[in-house]
């Protein structure tokens, strides 16, 4: 019976494989030399001219303009990353600020959407429900031998769209492309993994497009059992990878059962949690109120509201206050208004923990009865409720507070809870603002006759997911511990440049993403080191600046992709004594195979 061919065998003919970014590795780039071609064999498949880099990007960059919508832009970026990975990354890194809403939110939440009906091509890989039992041999299917974290969903909460079932799809491949291009993780290390575990959402199920199963959600128990299967054949396939638990709608059972058993994570608890707490800790130095005297409403008590509080929790007590009073500072509101403890109706689990007992039996139903009974010094969106963030509620913050922060963090932008302009206008320019999706500067003049530009802060948890992953490797951790978390968070307060400082920003500039991410990786490997969870100790007594240089020698340039081409077939050549070839010969890859001998190289 003739078998299929084997991964190696399906290399070696460089056949493109189906797969997310990495998979072709480069191996039709246009910048590819003739005699790298000849090596590949893929002489003659592309067209003869070997490019430079400023080229391909110009030809790129005007196809790129030549799209209409931000779809077909999505799409072409997504063709570019299936079919020559570097010059995708090296466009990304070069025009992170530019591209990232494009392959990001906001541009992803729209492209998941309509996933169905815009498909075009495999990248990443679907588990269904069907698979059970047979998880660790689908999962030998990915051609790629060495990943080295995977981001996972299940399409349940995709942003603040609710249940996209497979659709999903667009958030792991968009999360583990930031993981390349922010913190230099190999394109070919990661694995974009989405489960097919059925979707409550009927209009998808009734869709003859819809690319996922029928069937309504699985249980809460059937799902469990599912992710004990997947976490061990993940593992047992590639020992240590890290695992990043993304847009589940219930993400805390996962979180608990795994988090000291795998080295896995939350993104939308901790990675969000992590983000704003770097950014409440910067906005509270700003703001010269001490944690004391905070006063936080947060409006929507779901995983992310509850994971940014916690931390900031955290910070609040690591500034002094016992717990309780750290825990006081904080008002949760849902859709039934304040949490209380004596609402009336049964509190999620995640929410008791910041549910009120000093109302006195009064009850506050809507999010204005809760800004008028609290006077916040802080507001916190998370609720997906695009403009409840009013122009009456943001005079009345900038009415109590010199510098009232303002974090509308739902996503994508058309959900965010306000816009930058609304927020610069309402407050006179003086709120400390960050949102979940990026929004243009915006030129205010305020009532004493000052013109600025007041930039935005983007709270969103690319700011430390790239750099919590790139250090959870590199120190070869079995867990990611919360002080590992609570670290990438904090590691954002100390990589503001006095100029970002003066500008008003809250985080740093995007365009400077790839140092944060160093910074944020060191910070997350000496927590690492101080919860001894990590396995490599050889880096233990590293300065910081050595650390540093550690990290970033590990770190993938896309730019020099070409370059350490031509240093692996220089050095192959060389150790059998071959000279290069030149370009009269076409076929010298039959480096071990003595029927070339006589090859003229
Ligand atoms: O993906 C993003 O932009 C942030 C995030 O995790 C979410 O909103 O779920
Ligand atoms: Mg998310």
């Amino acid at each position: 019976m003739p078998s299929l061919p084997s991964n190696q065998q399906r290399a070696a003919h460089h056949l493109p494989h189906t797969g997310i970014a990495g998979q072709s590795e480069g191996t039709f780039d246009t910048a590819n030399p003739a005699y790298i071609r000849k090596y590949l064999r893929t002489y003659g498949l592309t067209p003869p001219r070997a490019e430079n880099y400023e080229t391909q990007k110009t030809r790129c960059l005007a196809q790129l303009a030549l799209k209409q919508t931000p779809i077909e832009k999505y799409l072409y970026l997504s063709t570019i990353r299936k079919n020559n990975v570097h010059l995708f990354y090296r466009l990304i890194t070069d025009h992170i600020q530019e591209l990232t809403p494009l392959i990001y939110t906001p541009v992803v939440g729209e492209a998941c959407q309509r996933w169905s009906e815009i498909y075009q091509q495999p990248e990443g890989m679907y588990l269904s429900y069907e698979d059970k039992g047979n998880i660790a041999a689908v999962i030998s299917n990915w051609p790629q031998p060495n990943v080295e974290i995977t981001c996972i969903t299940d399409g349940s909460r995709i942003l603040g769209l609710g249940d996209l079932g497979i659709n999903g799809m667009g958030i792991p491949i968009g999360k583990l492309s930031l993981y390349t291009a922010c913190a230099g993780i190999r394109p070919e290390a990661t694995l974009p993994l989405t489960l097919d575990l059925g979707t409550g959402n009927k209009t998808l199920r009734e869709d003859p497009l819809y690319l996922g199963s029928r069937r309504d959600k699985i249980s809460a128990e059937e799902e469990q059992e599912f992710l004990d299967e997947l976490m061990a054949a993940l593992t047992e396939r590639w020992p240590g990878i890290v695992i990043q638990f993304e847009d589940f709608k219930n993400p805390f059972p996962a979180l608990e059962r795994y988090r000291h058993r795998y080295t896995s994570f939350n993104d939308d608890i901790q990675g969000t949690g992590a983000v704003i707490l770097g950014g409440v800790m910067n906005a509270v130095k700003r703001s010269g109120i001490h944690p004391k005297d905070q006063r936080a409403v947060f409006f929507g008590a779901g995983s992310a509201g509850v994971g940014v509080a916690k931390q900031i929790v955290d910070y609040f007590v690591r500034e002094g206050l016992t717990e309780d009073e750290a825990k006081a500072c904080f008002y949760l509101v849902d859709t039934k208004g304040l949490v209380t403890a004596d609402r009336g109706d049964r509190l999620a689990n995640h929410k008791i923990y910041f549910a009120r007992k000093d109302n006195n039996g009064q009850q506050f139903k809507t999010l204005e009865d809760v800004i008028e009974h609290v006077k916040p010094t802080m507001l916190m969106g998370l609720s997906t409720m695009g403009g409840v963030f009013t122009p009456d509620i943001l005079k009345k913050m900038a009415e109590w507070n010199e510098h009232p922060m303002i974090f509308p963090l739902s996503n994508p932008s058309s959900n965010s809870e306000c816009d930058l302009e609304t927020a610069v206008t309402h407050t006179d320019g003086r709120a400390l603002f960050a949102s979940g999706s990026p929004f243009h500067p915006v030129t205010f003049t305020n009532s004493a006759g000052e013109t600025k530009i007041h930039y935005g802060g983007q709270g969103n948890n690319m700011y430390v997911f790239p750099g919590i992953g790139l250090g959870t490797i590199l120190s070869k951790s079995v867990e990611v511990t919360n002080s590992m978390i609570f670290a990438s968070g904090e590691a954002l307060t100390h990589c503001m440049t006095s100029e970002e400082l003066d500008r008003g920003l809250l985080y740093p500039d995007i365009t400077r993403i790839r140092d944060v991410s160093v910074v944020v990786a060191r910070h997350v490997i000496r927590a690492a080191q101080d919860a001894k969870v990590d396995r490599e100790t050889g880096i233990h007594g590293l300065s910081d600046s050595d650390l540093d240089a550690w990290i970033r020698a590990r770190m993938y340039q896309p730019h020099s992709e070409v370059a350490s081409l031509e240093r692996e077939v220089g050095a192959l050549l060389s150790s059998i004594g071959r000279p290069f070839p030149n370009g009269n010969s076409y076929f010298p890859n039959g480096l071990s195979d003595d029927s070339d001998k006589n090859a003229k190289l």
